[in-house]
């Protein structure tokens, strides 16, 4: 009889056998698709709080029920960016597990009523448009725009268009291409950066104001560095992707991503971002996230790259939801301990006035 588990047998069955592959290539998706997400979440305390205690997302708002009071919230809610990184975890199976590189996401929006524990989420899908990449034979580029609803009221909670690079299953003939090469020589122009770097005094809206024109009618920008930052390491890596089921190999399969031009495991994008936010808005007086456009990923972060943040303050509007704040527009750029920008998005969110 054979025995299947003698290496030798057991190595030629598996050269033999098919794989019972998971995930869809750049050839099965067509636009006007729309994809039904059968994960399904609950969003729980638990890992409410995982997310933000190990993205250094520490509001008091989001753990303090006296400080979630004040902010009008019945209990500590859920986390925008656990929200947001939940309700594309969810999508990964169907839309990006093949591999493939996560690109950006713009249009991220909140509605103004809290999420709280116990919401149970449904996620949706459209294909909305399918590109050839110029510098990739061996991908195509994929957008969807994302709905996550709450599934008892239907109710959107979280919505965002997203782009991915997606594994072809036949590369095709391309223009030639335009892929950096590494060491090309080429720094491009110099430079051209204000001749001052204002910083606000504090964290209030009336801070971000007053830096804002401080800088006005002179060669300055309302912009800084903070001070935290965050090494990657297994629970940053793998386990948040996880809990929030992002089935991407990217994050879990050191044996596969040791082919990987990172060579190892790397950071989910929203880890990535939400970390560096984390940073940015423990120097602010955050009164609520009113949504994320122009996100981009520009290199992957992995074990041991640490995670830093850089703030522009780019306008300030009187006008907001509550009486109590003021709306802020930042630009966030993410980046790692060579000073290299690894993540770069325009935040608005209303920030807390110092008079109230
Ligand atoms: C991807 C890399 C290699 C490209 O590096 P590069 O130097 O070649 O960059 P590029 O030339 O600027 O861009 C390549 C192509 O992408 C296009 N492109 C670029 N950005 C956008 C955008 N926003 N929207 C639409 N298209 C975009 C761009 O136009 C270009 O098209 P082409 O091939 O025709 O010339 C490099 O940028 C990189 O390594 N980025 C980091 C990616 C990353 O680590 N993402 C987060 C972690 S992976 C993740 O979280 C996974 C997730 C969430 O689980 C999951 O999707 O399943």
């Amino acid at each position: 009889m054979t025995d299947w588990t003698d290496p030798d047998t057991f190595a030629q069955a598996l050269d033999q056998v098919e794989t019972k592959e998971k995930g869809n290539c750049f050839e099965d998706f067509e636009e006007g698709d729309v994809i039904e997400h059968d994960p399904g979440l609950t969003l729980t305390q638990f890992g409410n709080e995982s997310w933000m205690s190990q993205t250094l997302n520490h509001d008091p708002a989001y753990w303090r029920t006296d400080a979630a009071a004040e902010r009008g919230f019945d209990e500590p809610p859920i986390h925008p960016d656990y929200l947001t990184a939940a309700t594309l975890g969810i999508t990964v199976e169907d839309l990006s597990e093949k591999g493939g590189y996560f690109l950006g996401r713009t249009d991220v929006r909140f509605p103004e009523s809290p999420v709280y524990a116990g919401t149970e989420l449904h996620v949706e899908s459209e294909v909305v448009n399918t590109a050839t990449s110029s510098s990739r034979p061996e991908y195509g580029i994929v957008s969807w725009r994302t709905r996550g609803t709450d599934a008892e009221t239907g109710d959107v909670l979280c919505s965002y268009e997203r782009t991915n690079m997606i594994p072809r299953r036949e590369p095709v003939a391309t223009d030639g291409g335009t892929a950096a090469t590494e060491g090309d020589g080429d720094d491009g122009p110099d430079p051209d950066l204000p001749e001052e770097f204002v910083t606000p005094e504090g964290g209030y809206y009336e801070d971000f104001v007053e830096a804002l024109e401080a800088a006005a009618d002179r060669d300055a920008a309302v912009a800084y560095r903070h001070e935290r930052g965050r090494t990657q390491d297994d629970v940053t890596v793998a386990s948040l992707p996880l809990s929030t089921l992002n089935t991407a190999k990217q994050h879990h399969n050191v044996d596969v991503m040791a082919d990987s031009p990172s060579g190892d495991i790397v950071t989910y994008g929203d880890v990535t971002r939400s970390t560096a936010l984390g940073h940015a808005r423990s120097d602010e007086e955050t009164w609520r996230e009113v949504g994320f456009d122009d996100e981009s990923f520009h290199t992957f972060v992995a074990v041991g790259d640490t995670v830093y943040a850089f703030t522009r303050v780019l306008e300030a509007d009187d006008d907001a939801s509550s009486d109590d704040a003021g709306t802020v527009t930042f630009e966030h750029i993410a980046f790692n301990q060579d000073d290299e920008p690894v993540y770069s998005g325009t935040r608005t969110a209303e920030i807390r006035k110092r008079s109230n």
